[in-house]
């Protein structure tokens, strides 16, 4: 777990500025997620934490260390789930424990486990095809925690998928975060989304700034998500 701060970031893609002078701090072990509207800026956010594009100006922080390139305690998760389609559950599951060269054992234990805990028991000699969208995304989520992030940064993983499933998969993160507490920066058009998962929901803005910032309270209330919903939805 880590905590990320980001400092008057200014971040563009050529002369365009995209982020203009962002500050967030995000706290050890908390979910925060980042809402606003399309363009704003929020896969651009992510891609700098993760070390995937450089500051304009300003600077992010992990646990005081500032970020200057990628870094295998951060781990970026997208729609697309990124899986080798001709590596079985198993072995994609076992590969950020392969690649820090954990002995085939170890590998073998930590990659069931996480297999087991994302209720994909028995699936682990599937190959990606075999499976679901939606169990695709569970060997994702089960991958990236076999590798122990610091800081999971999630560009609105759900997306594709149907309520039903998206659904279940919110109730996972947020078991799986309970039972291994991390900083999770979580991309989500979806206010609903942002506000069951999100200890806190930043809102970015058409003009690259910070919005807004609400807390959204745990355990939640029935009568406090529907105000909180609102406060977002005036913003965008
Ligand atoms: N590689 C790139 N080169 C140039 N411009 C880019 C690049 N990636 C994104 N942009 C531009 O930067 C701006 C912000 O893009 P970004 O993907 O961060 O927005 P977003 O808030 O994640 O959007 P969405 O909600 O639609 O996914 C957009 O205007 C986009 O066109």
């Amino acid at each position: 777990m880590s905590t990320v701060s980001i400092e008057n970031l200014h971040v563009g893609y050529g002369n365009s500025a995209v982020l203009r002078g962002l500050s967030l701090e995000i706290g050890t072990g908390e979910i925060l997620c980042v809402t606003g509207p399309s363009g704003c800026g929020k896969s651009t956010l992510l891609r700098a934490v993760a070390g995937l594009l450089p500051a304009t100006s300003g600077r992010i922080l992990v646990d005081g260390e500032p970020v200057t390139g990628t870094a295998a305690g951060r781990a970026l998760v997208f729609q697309d789930d990124g899986l080798l389609p001709w590596r079985s559950v198993q072995r994609n599951v076992e590969l950020p424990l392969s690649i820090r060269k954990v002995p085939k054992g170890e590998r073998r234990e930590v990659a069931t486990s996480w297999i087991g805990q994302v209720g994909l028991a028995g699936y682990e000699r599937h190959l990606p095809r075999e499976l679901s969208g939606g169990m695709r995304q569970r060997v994702q989520l089960a991958r990236t925690l076999a590798g122990t992030p610091r800081v999971v940064l999630a560009d609105e993983p759900f997306g594709a998928l149907d309520a039903q499933t998206r659904t279940s998969m919110q109730r996972l993160l947020v078991d799986v975060w309970r039972a291994q507490p991390m900083t999770v920066v979580f991309v989500t058009h979806d206010v609903d989304e942002a506000l069951f998962l999100g200890d806190r929901v930043a809102v970015l803005g058409r003009d690259g700034r910070l919005a807004k910032v609400v807390s959204s309270s745990r355990p939640r209330t029935d009568s406090s998500v529907p105000a909180e919903r609102a406060e977002i939805l005036e913003t965008l």
